[in-house]
């Protein structure tokens, strides 16, 4: 057999966490040498070959520049980034060849799929909203999906030459019609009971198309993660969606 990969795992005491080092354990080809949690020094990583990375959006971005001083490809779940924080990981990365990491805000395959068939069909709707749906032990406001969902559904618009979603609203209760991400309303529900869950609505005249996924368990988000812990090395520089690996990108 060739060699397992040495995996680290950040935030192992949390909801993902805990569920990552459970399918490390069960993965024949991985081996787990490391598990930290928050007051840990990092420095327990610097012997894995990859690091998953699920904590909080506070910390998420320090611990990926110190992984990849130490020379760890990296394999994030956390949310938060924005364009300035992946920024600095790219510029960081091109003083480091040869180091991959994955930034991906949702690893369950059917929201990735959910999220391509969004952005294929949006240019071909007039109106499309995306309405998330979580736990509400969630720190974080819209999903880290919801925006990269709402992201591409912009960028396939704006290359399809269609406008805004028609919207007469001119009178609202603050927050009334949800966050505007790149043009897109995004609507966060925060619900007991709730996993991690996603509708992105699209409409024409006389017609509605919902596409909608559903995590009930954060097993679901396993094989997306071991694709990445697996692929991240063959993949240098900055990855941002699972959906690269996917050839869905
Ligand atoms: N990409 C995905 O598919 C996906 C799926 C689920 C959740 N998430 C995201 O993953 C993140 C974690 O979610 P969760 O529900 O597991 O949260 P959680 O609060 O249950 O777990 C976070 C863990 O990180 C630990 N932590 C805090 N600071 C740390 C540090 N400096 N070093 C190491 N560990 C530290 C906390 O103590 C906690 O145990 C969130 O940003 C969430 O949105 C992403
Ligand atoms: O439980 C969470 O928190 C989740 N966060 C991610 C997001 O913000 O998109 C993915 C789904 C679960």
């Amino acid at each position: 057999m060739s060699e397992r990969i040495k995996v680290a795992v950040l935030g192992a005491a949390g909801r993902m966490g805990s569920t990552v080092v459970r399918a490390v354990q069960g993965a024949d080809d991985l081996e787990l040498v490391a598990t930290l949690d928050a007051g840990d020094d990092l420095s327990a990583a610097a012997g894995a070959d990859v690091a998953i990375d699920f904590t909080v959006p506070a910390v998420t971005e320090s611990n990926v520049h110190a992984l990849i001083d130490a020379g760890v490809h990296v394999v994030v779940g956390t949310t938060g980034w924005d364009d300035e924080s992946k920024a600095r990981v790219r510029d960081h990365l091109a003083d480091r060849p040869g180091v991959g990491v994955l930034i991906a805000p949702n690893f369950a395959l059917g929201a990735v799929f959910a999220m391509a068939f969004a952005a294929r069909a949006a240019a071909w709707f007039e109106s499309v909203e995306v309405i998330e749906l979580h736990h509400p032990d969630k720190v974080d406001a819209p999903s880290g999906t919801a925006q990269h969902t709402a992201a591409a559904i912009a960028a396939a618009r704006t290359a399809a030459g269609v406008g805004p979603s028609p919207d007469a609203t001119t009178q609202e209760l603050d927050g009334a019609r949800g966050a505007d991400v790149d043009g897109v309303r995004v609507h966060a529900v925060r619900l007991r009971g709730l996993v991690a869950h996603e509708e992105i609505l699209l409409g024409n005249a006389g017609e509605q198309l919902t596409i909608r996924h559903d995590s009930f368990d954060r097993v679901s988000f396993m094989p997306g993660v071991l694709l990445g812990v697996r692929q991240v090395g063959s993949h240098p520089g900055l990855t941002v969606g699972l959906e690269h690996l996917l050839d869905l990108g």
